[in-house]
């Protein structure tokens, strides 16, 4: 896979026209996230929209709930036929399984293929220090996020979103095709905005992600076009990249 089709751009938009309009800006991306603003505007219209352009679908809707409320969700989601989808971890074991049984079931219905489901460990817009003061978690920050990411293992999971400055503990330490999707990516030009855990493409995908999501870098962009371009370009110097995927 060329490095380019690591990266995964959110749709972070309000309506339709936006999203449509940021995809033809930018044909080149291959692979598109729809997360909760623009699929709450939309619904499902906006999947078939990026389906019928041949991308690939990164359905980001961070499902957390109760067990049978989550897999009732997995149930209509697996229907979609995109590739990715969100749960959080702490969502707990039963209800990881549950989610992946449930996905498999809509799948079937829906005569597709199901999604591969991935958990978020711990919210790259969570410093340590809102951890541990905020969240009240007893655990280092690195520790906390390792265990959720094992926590989705043991349950059958596919993979994790996890933050670049933890990839490679998780690399490590989590079984070889464990898919590891970081956002919370930034080139050293760009703005951090509300991202805590930041590192850049190039240092994300040497220290072992999958795929990397990259939003306001390019879509607030004065030119979406050329800062697309300017992070496919730092990352075509990366040499002998392996993947899980
Ligand atoms: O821990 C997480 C999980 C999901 N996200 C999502 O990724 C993008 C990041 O956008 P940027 O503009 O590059 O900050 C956004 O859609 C988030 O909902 C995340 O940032 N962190």
């Amino acid at each position: 896979m060329i490095a380019s089709e690591r990266i995964i751009v959110p749709l972070d938009v309000p309506n339709l026209d936006q999203a449509i309009a940021l995809i033809e800006l930018l044909p080149d991306v291959s692979f598109w996230k729809v997360g909760l603003e623009l699929f709450t505007s939309v619904g499902p219209r906006i999947l078939d929209v990026l389906k019928s352009r041949q991308k690939r679908v990164f359905l980001d809707l961070k499902f957390h709930d109760i067990p049978n409320t989550v897999g009732s969700a997995c149930r209509i989601a697996g229907t979609y036929g995109v590739d990715l989808l969100t749960i959080h971890a702490t969502c707990g074991k039963d209800c990881l399984r549950g989610a992946m049984d449930a996905l498999f079931q809509g799948a079937a219905t829906g005569g597709t293929a199901p999604p591969k489901l991935i958990a978020i460990t711990l919210l790259t817009s969570i410093s340590a220090r809102d951890l541990a003061f905020d969240l009240k978690i007893p655990l280092e920050l690195p520790e906390f996020a390792l265990q959720m990411a094992l926590l989705a293992e043991n349950a059958g999971l596919d993979g994790v979103v996890c933050s670049p400055q933890e990839v490679a503990q998780l690399r490590e330490s989590c079984r070889p095709d464990f898919l590891l999707v970081c956002p919370g990516v930034r080139p050293v030009w760009a703005n951090k905005n509300d991202q805590k855990r930041a590192l850049s493409p190039v240092q994300a995908l040497q220290y072992g992600a999958d795929y990397l999501v990259i939003g306001r870098p390019i879509t607030a962009a004065t030119n979406p076009l050329s800062a697309w371009e300017k992070i496919c370009e730092e990352l075509g110097s990366i040499q002998n990249l392996s993947s899980t995927t």
